[in-house]
């Protein structure tokens, strides 16, 4: 199979879908790996470990789309990449398209099969999303702190307090992988945690795990107000895999928060959970005011952190691209049932329940889809 690699073109984008010990595995199997120039420079790996490890570098996106029959990205193309679709292209990679309709309705235009990274499923788990939660996860408490700080807008809080002054205050909403690693990093830093999550297994999980560390609360519009108007930091990090993630903090209980306070919603990607985010911001610009609170709502967060996120990322994305490589699309769903939850698109249909149910599409099974 020929399986291409272009350079990442979001804003501050710097991970790569596949570092040379990934083309090294790849390319021993007998497959063809296109990488475009300059595409893991961001991560630290130079074209000529590439080179070394079997890639064909390619100075132009446009031919690693055209020749190859697998494209990896590590985050969903672009509007200025959508001219690149056509029928037969299979596109491994993380989409959201609950909160993406342009690019659905590209993607089925063309009849792309799209396999999302975030929907791939094993023994109960999102496998290829779990290890780019856990580094925003991470990136989320601290973010907070640094937005905390009065030059970056924030009401002057110290997370860990000091003796004689009390400490900040983080709730987490959603008490999944992101909440998780959010609320190890806030403990960390000194601050007083609250984990609120709609799962009462969960919350005995998690309270197995920091024991009396930390508060978990059950989820509900009322516990939720009254969490969000204490915090100097509120991390969003609900998931309903596929779907648009639900407004579970209203502009109302915004305006409780005390001037300077911080929200960071990781869960942006598929919409976000705070009602006055109304926009995906970028590193960039990572950051706006309203109601006297500091909202951050950074879509690719793991994307500053590229080094350790490409290597996270691509230790669990290899062995399912070596699957599909090795047997095709159809075979590999076969053999590995989860890859087929991973299936969004296929064939002209949307065939992932929730995005279909978003986005207004009659939904497709997957395998019928695919040819059965
Ligand atoms: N902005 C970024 O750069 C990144 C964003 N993400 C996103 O972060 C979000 C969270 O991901 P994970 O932690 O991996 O998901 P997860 O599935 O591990 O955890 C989600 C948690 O939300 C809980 N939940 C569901 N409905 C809830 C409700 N109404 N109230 C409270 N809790 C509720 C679930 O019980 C679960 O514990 C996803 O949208 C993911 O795509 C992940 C990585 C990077
Ligand atoms: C999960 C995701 O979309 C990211 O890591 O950017």
């Amino acid at each position: 199979m020929i399986i291409g690699v272009p350079k990442e073109i979001k804003n501050h984008e710097n991970r790569v879908a596949l570092t040379p010990a990934g083309v090294m595995t790849l390319s021993q199997q007998g497959h063809t790996i296109l990488i475009e120039q300059d595409a893991g420079t961001g991560s630290g790996f130079p074209d000529t470990d590439y080179e070394q490890a079997g890639a064909e570098l390619v100075n132009e996106a446009g031919v690693i789309w055209q020749r190859s029959d697998m494209v990896m990205k590590v985050k969903e193309p672009l509007p200025e990449e959508y001219g690149y679709f056509r029928e037969g292209l299979l596109l491994f990679t993380y989409l959201h398209l609950a909160a993406e309709p342009d690019l659905a309705e590209a993607l089925t235009t063309h009849k792309v099969t799209a396999v999302a990274y975030e929907t791939v499923e094993k023994d109960g788990t999102l496998p290829l999303l779990t290890p780019m939660s856990e580094v925003a996860g991470r990136m989320a408490a601290q973010i907070g702190a640094q937005f905390l700080e009065r030059p970056k807008g924030g009401s002057g809080v110290l997370l860990s307090g000091i003796p004689g002054v009390k400490r900040g205050r983080v709730t987490v909403i959603g008490g999944g992988v992101v909440g998780t690693n959010a609320a190890k990093i806030a403990m960390g830093l000194g601050a007083d945690v609250t984990i609120i999550d709609l799962s009462p297994e969960r919350l005995r999980e998690l309270d197995d795990l920091f024991g009396t560390e930390i508060n978990t609360l059950m989820s509900n519009p009322l516990t939720i107000a009254q969490a969000v108007k204490e915090s100097d930091l509120l991390i969003g990090a609900v998931l309903i895999p596929g779907a648009k993630a639900p407004k579970l903090v209203t502009e109302e209980m915004v305006r409780t928060m005390h001037p300077g306070s911080v929200i960071v919603d990781v869960a942006i990607d598929q919409g976000g959970i705070v009602e006055t985010i109304d926009h995906i911001t970028t590193h960039d610009d990572p950051t706006y005011t309203k109601h006297g609170v500091v909202h951050y709502a950074v879509a690719n967060m793991p994307g500053a952190v590229p080094r350790t996120s490409t290597i996270g990322l691509t230790n669990v994305t290899v062995p399912y691209a070596s699957l599909i490589a090795a047997h095709g699309i159809h075979e590999a769903v076969r053999r590995q049932p989860g890859l087929l939850k991973g299936v969004n698109t296929a064939g002209g249909f949307v065939t992932y329940e929730a995005v279909a149910r978003d986005l207004g599409y009659t939904s497709k099974d997957p395998l019928a889809a695919l040819g059965g």
